[in-house]
């Protein structure tokens, strides 16, 4: 018989009881909760007289409508826009209800939902983890089963912790060889995206493998994972190395003392075996791997800087043709433009994709002397979280960025969505850290590029796109 992959494991391992229809009941060991998709689920608990099953499991914060401007510390009644602000103070009410862990608004350890689960020892390997929220394939950069989930699904964890699923097919990504200098996390896994489209994933639990993974930071893992379900798989995963276990170690949510050499011994089982079955296999080089710039309004329609954009008339399939035209009328851009003669009016470093500090130390590389350039209307940069707000402060970060002239905000989703203040204008071009660019993603009429935060910085310094590596050399 073959072995198991990693997926194999988490599932076997969280198993409660197979279903005549096929599903199982699978146990969840750790439930996050933001303000968007717990209302309705807090409600329907009351109705029907329920308390959460297992209170210590969930966790919580506000992330997707908090402004980030620094008179948020003002409190809750700061927030203008009706509907955010009733989110907010509703998700505040009901962990105060319900006595669910959360960092509100203005706590230090408030941040972006898929930031600060990891940052607390919240995530750890070998759990299955939950949230509301699609970007939840971000946990499985710890070796964990962890997956986005509908608001109703919310409520049936909170009563029950447990959730009805459907084991998945396995997939792997192998990434081999060594990245080229100046090319990221996030450039692998819009290369991924761009080479398998936005439903290569569809139906598989996809794991990330091979050398240039396993080089990458944890940081960096979280980052490919986080945009598994742009490529369409809900769950992403990377298997647990030693750098996992260093990145867990001496958080305030992991175990302590016996229980932490308890709890290694067992992460360590957590890697796909040798002689396990793969349904789908990729394969990619990192050598071949360029810093990428998004150009249309799906993922998938990425390319490397140096490359132009497409040439609908070159396209031979008319629905493919179809697509192409509309994407370029939307964003504004003509066949075969150069990416780096693209002009740029915003600039956003943030998202749960790319806050974190390593994302803001690459970015901060770039800006360091330099001045954002006379055509950007708004340079943004939002840490992921309060401690990494802190921890870029005590590094000197912020007054690298506010020198050379972006804004230096308080944590949440921000630009990532257009949930709160911070919003592209019609027509505007953004270079995004985020995950997606869909019409509107950012704003109404608003032109999302998705780059990694390198390549965000260096469009802010120069106005339009440009292959950092000339900045960096
Ligand atoms: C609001 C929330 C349900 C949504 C998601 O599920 O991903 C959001 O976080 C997003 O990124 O689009
Ligand atoms: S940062 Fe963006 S992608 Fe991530 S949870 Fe918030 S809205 Fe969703």
């Amino acid at each position: 018989m073959a072995g198991k992959t990693l997926y194999d494991k988490l599932w076997e391992m969280h198993e409660v009881k197979r279903r005549d229809d096929g599903s199982s009941l699978i146990y969840i060991d750790r439930h996050i909760l933001h303000e968007v998709t717990s209302p309705q689920a807090f409600e329907g608990l009351r109705l029907a007289g329920r308390k959460p099953w297992r209170i210590d499991a969930n966790i919580a914060t506000v992330d997707h409508n908090v402004p980030t401007t620094p008179d948020r510390k003002g409190g809750v009644q700061t927030i203008a826009d009706d509907t955010s602000r009733i989110q907010v103070q509703t998700l505040d009410e009901n962990c105060d209800e319900f006595g669910i862990l959360e960092f509100k608004m203005n706590d230090v350890r408030q941040g972006i939902v898929h930031v600060i689960g990891p940052e607390q020892g919240a995530t750890l390997p070998g759990m299955t983890v939950v949230c509301g929220d699609s970007h939840t394939s971000t946990h499985g950069a710890f070796g964990a089963l962890a997956h986005g989930i509908g608001t109703s699904e919310v409520e049936h964890v909170l009563a029950t912790q447990c959730l009805i699923a459907k084991k998945m097919k396995n997939m792997q990504v192998r990434v081999e060889g060594r990245l080229p200098f100046g090319v990221t996390a996030k450039d692998i896994v819009l290369a991924v995206i761009g080479k398998i489209g936005t439903a290569g994933g569809n139906g598989h639990a996809l794991e990330f493998a091979g050398s240039a993974i396993r080089e990458l930071s944890m940081e960096g893992r979280m980052t490919i994972c986080n945009m598994a379900i742009e490529a369409g798989a809900r769950v992403g995963m990377v298997a647990v190395d030693e750098k996992t276990i260093e990145y867990v170690k001496g958080r305030p949510y992991a175990p302590k003392g016996d229980d932490w050499e308890m709890a290694v011994a067992q992460w360590r089982e957590l890697v796909s075996d040798a002689d396990a079955h793969f349904d789908t296999v990729i394969e990619l080089k990192a050598e071949d791997i360029k810093p990428q710039v998004s150009w249309g309004t799906s993922p998938e329609m990425v390319l490397a800087v140096d490359e132009r954009v497409p040439d609908p008339a070159a396209e031979t399939d008319s629905v493919k043709r179809g697509s192409i035209e509309r994407a370029l009328k939307y964003m504004g851009l003509t066949a075969s433009q150069p990416i780096t003669e693209i002009k740029v009016d915003r600039v956003f470093i943030g998202s749960c994709t790319n806050s974190r500090i390593e994302d803001l130390r690459d970015a901060a590389a770039v800006a360091k002397g330099r001045k954002v350039a006379g055509n950007i209307k708004q340079a943004l940069v939002v840490p992921g979280s309060g401690l990494v707000k802190q921890q870029a402060e005590e590094e000197g970060l912020d007054k690298v960025f506010i020198e050379a002239g972006f804004e230096w905000r308080e944590p949440g989703c921000s630009m990532c969505l257009a949930m709160n203040p911070d919003k592209l204008g019609s027509g505007e071009h953004c270079a995004s850290t985020s995950n997606r660019n869909f019409e509107g993603r950012q704003g109404n009429g608003g032109r999302t590029h998705l780059v990694s935060p390198a390549m965000a910085a260096a469009a802010a310094v120069t106005g339009h796109f440009v292959d950092v590596r000339e900045l960096l050399s």
